[in-house]
């Protein structure tokens, strides 16, 4: 059974700012060694907004998302989660957030289930509730057949599945999303693609960032393009495109070529 209705009327959290953008990024900013990963960034995520964030491999995005959820922190520079700090104040940024980061490690050893319950768990609902939502979430998704086994022994597209159901079980008023299609089959995509788009009917923020552009022009209402870790674009997708595929656009902003130089012996035959 798909039933992405299961996000349907988010509730408002008591002290919510009712205006204001859902994330508002100022001057942050991230070093590795010598290398600067995220130079300074500015950026508003409006309110029920589908936002999309594209950029080339290696542009900041993962960094940047980082530095909004409260996973890395950040050298300078600040970003709130409607109107929360989220590193001065993080237990009330992150109570309004769901998050379904690049590469972190899961507890791997609890089945589909126990993981989203414990999510839930985590975010101090009743173990009915957690258990409920985790169960419709894991329904919804098309993972009931493995909702026993362990996490450790998930493809690569069922962990992105459970991890992004994890993001949603306590209803969260904005979801941060890192690569959400990736590894995921053409039917769970299209299903996640509707809960997501439910979600945002009814009132939830999302922003996500992903390398297919054809995806990130039909789904999103607003776009920035980072490379090199600076905003380059921003603003409704339509505007950023210019008349132009999103894809024809992105590659006019960031430049770069799709020629290929060398590797002649890959292309002489062996036998
Ligand atoms: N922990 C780290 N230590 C050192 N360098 C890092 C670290 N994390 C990221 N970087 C570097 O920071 C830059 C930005 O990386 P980031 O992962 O944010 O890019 P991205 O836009 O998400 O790329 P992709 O599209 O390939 O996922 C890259 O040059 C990367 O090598």
């Amino acid at each position: 059974m798909n039933d992405p209705g299961v996000l349907a009327d988010l509730p408002a959290p008591q002290g919510v700012p009712t205006d204001g953008p859902a994330i508002a990024i100022r001057a942050l900013g991230k070093r590795f060694g010598d290398l600067i990963a995220v130079k300074g960034i500015d950026l508003d995520v409006p309110r029920g907004s589908f936002f999309g964030l594209v950029g080339p491999n290696g542009a900041g995005k993962t960094t940047t998302l980082s530095m909004v959820t409260g996973l890395l922190r950040p050298d300078h520079g600040k970003a709130f989660v409607l109107g929360r700090d989220v590193w001065a104040d993080p237990v009330a940024a992150k109570r309004l957030l769901g998050v379904l980061p690049d590469g972190l490690k899961l507890f791997d050893r609890l089945t589909g289930l126990q993981l989203i319950t414990y999510a839930g768990l985590l975010h101090g609902m009743s173990r009915d509730l957690a258990t409920s939502r985790a169960s419709e979430l894991i329904a919804a998704l098309g993972l009931s057949e493995a909702q026993g086994k362990l996490v450790v022994d998930y493809s690569a597209g069922m962990t992105k599945k459970a991890t992004l159901a994890c993001a949603l079980v306590h209803a969260p008023r904005v979801l941060v999303l890192d690569e959400p299609f990736e590894a995921v089959d053409p039917i769970s995509a299209a299903t996640i693609r509707r809960i997501l788009e439910d979600y945002v009917a009814a009132g939830g923020t999302v922003v996500l960032s992903s390398h297919v552009m054809d995806l990130v022009q039909r789904l999103c209402s607003h776009v920035a393009v980072i490379a090199d870790g600076q905003v380059l674009a921003v603003g409704q997708t339509d505007d950023v495109r210019g008349g132009r595929s999103l894809e024809e656009r992105f590659v006019e902003l960031v430049g770069g070529s799709t020629e290929v130089e060398g590797l002649s012996w890959l292309r002489t035959s062996s036998d």
